[in-house]
């Protein structure tokens, strides 16, 4: 019949996925995503004074977790989780049970797609997991396996299949994820344009990975997505998705897995100070410049093979290479470790080998 739709509907996988909030405020944001989220559990991560009463509006299903909450599962090891950053939302990556996770800023609204509908922000990352990715090679017409596009004249069909997806990094209408000087020139700009592509980022190249619109399979490369040492004691802060998102990519190309940003939208509402913004990434806007190279340049040995080893290698690489930028990252690496430490504790189900994108049974 004209005009009806032969694409299967996108699975909702509502018993496979948690939605991770990292919070220091009242919850109410969730009601405008109350149709697209309702269905799905919540971990919530309270950062901040335990004490403060978090409301979570009436009808969501979650559990909730405060600094007193994650100092008794981890003990110790909760020196590697931040303390005052919203880096602490990676405990909620370690505490779930589920396949997926979705990650989400409680400063994120529902967004209007141009023909004024509302973008299921999560329905799209669920659909971008769920289809391969194609780092191999570029294909012109973006994301060959959205209905109504493919693979174009000239691609490899030895390359047509993909591999599987790990990491689906979604964007912002309204308030981009500047960097405090760019939001300092340009305190008035406002991201209008919806781009309505979804790209695999290709192989070897990394991407400055934003934690507030992201979803993950936490099967695939879970124990790479740890956001680092930020917020409180730390000398940087506003780097720990950026972290996570070079680690995890230097591991993911390793390892055959895919990783894509573009849609969904979220609309982003509150721009942060770009003053108190300043004063957490400055040393990150001159040490990047040394970061960036390392993980260019990084290998990983090919008796690495499951996403620990990978992670504990890199950390051995963070430690002899990057202690000379500045001794922060000293302890970083020794977090790093530890993180992976508590990982392996709250899921003894033991590491997986992740052969070109395939995790062994
Ligand atoms: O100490 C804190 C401060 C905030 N949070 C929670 O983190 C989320 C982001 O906070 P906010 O929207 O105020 O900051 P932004 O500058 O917009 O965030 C971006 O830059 C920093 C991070 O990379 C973040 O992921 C980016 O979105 C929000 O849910 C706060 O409640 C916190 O947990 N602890
Ligand atoms: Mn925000």
């Amino acid at each position: 019949m004209a005009g009806v739709s032969k694409v299967a509907p996108t699975p909702l996988l509502k018993d496979e996925l948690d939605i991770v909030i990292p919070t220091i405020r009242n919850l109410d944001f969730l009601e405008m995503w109350r149709p697209f989220f309702e269905q799905y559990h919540l971990i919530i991560v309270q950062d901040g004074d335990p004490s403060k009463v978090i409301k979570v509006p009436e009808g969501f299903d979650y559990e909730l977790y405060n600094r007193n909450d994650i100092n008794r599962i981890l003990g110790p090891k909760a020196s590697c989780i931040s303390f005052k950053d919203s880096a602490c939302r990676c405990f909620g990556y370690m505490v779930s049970k589920k396949k997926y996770i979705f990650t989400i800023d409680d400063d994120c609204f529902v967004a209007k797609d141009p023909s004024g509908k509302d973008i299921n922000a999560l329905e799209q990352h669920i659909k971008n997991l769920l289809t391969p990715s194609t780092p191999f090679f570029f294909n012109t017409l973006y994301d060959p396996y959205r209905e109504g596009a493919d693979f174009v004249r000239g691609y490899p069909f030895s390359l047509r299949e993909g591999i599987p997806t790990a990491v689906s990094h979604g964007l912002w209408l309204n308030i981009p994820d500047y960097d405090a000087p760019t939001q300092l020139v340009k305190p008035l700009e406002r991201n209008t344009r919806f781009v309505d592509a979804v790209l695999t980022i290709p192989k070897g190249t990394l991407f400055p990975m934003c934690g507030m619109n992201l979803a993950f399979n936490r099967e695939l490369i879970g124990p790479a997505m740890y956001f680092g040492l930020m917020g409180d004691g730390q000398p940087i802060g506003r780097y720990d998705d950026m972290w996570a998102g070079w680690c995890m990519k230097v591991i993911c190309d390793h390892l055959g897995l895919g990783v894509k940003t573009g849609l969904p939208y979220i609309w982003h509402s509150k721009a942060s100070n770009p003053f108190v913004n300043l004063k957490k990434e400055y040393k990150g806007i001159y040490w990047q410049e040394e970061l960036i190279p390392f993980f260019q340049s990084a290998t990983l040995p090919k008796d690495c093979t499951t996403v620990q080893s990978c992670y504990i290698e890199l950390s051995k690489q963070v430690k002899a290479k990057l202690g000379k930028v500045d001794d922060y990252f000293l302890k970083l690496a020794d977090a790093m470790v530890t993180w992976v430490e508590a990982w392996d504790e709250l899921n003894p189900s033991g590491e997986k080998s992740v052969e070109n994108g395939v995790v062994a049974k």
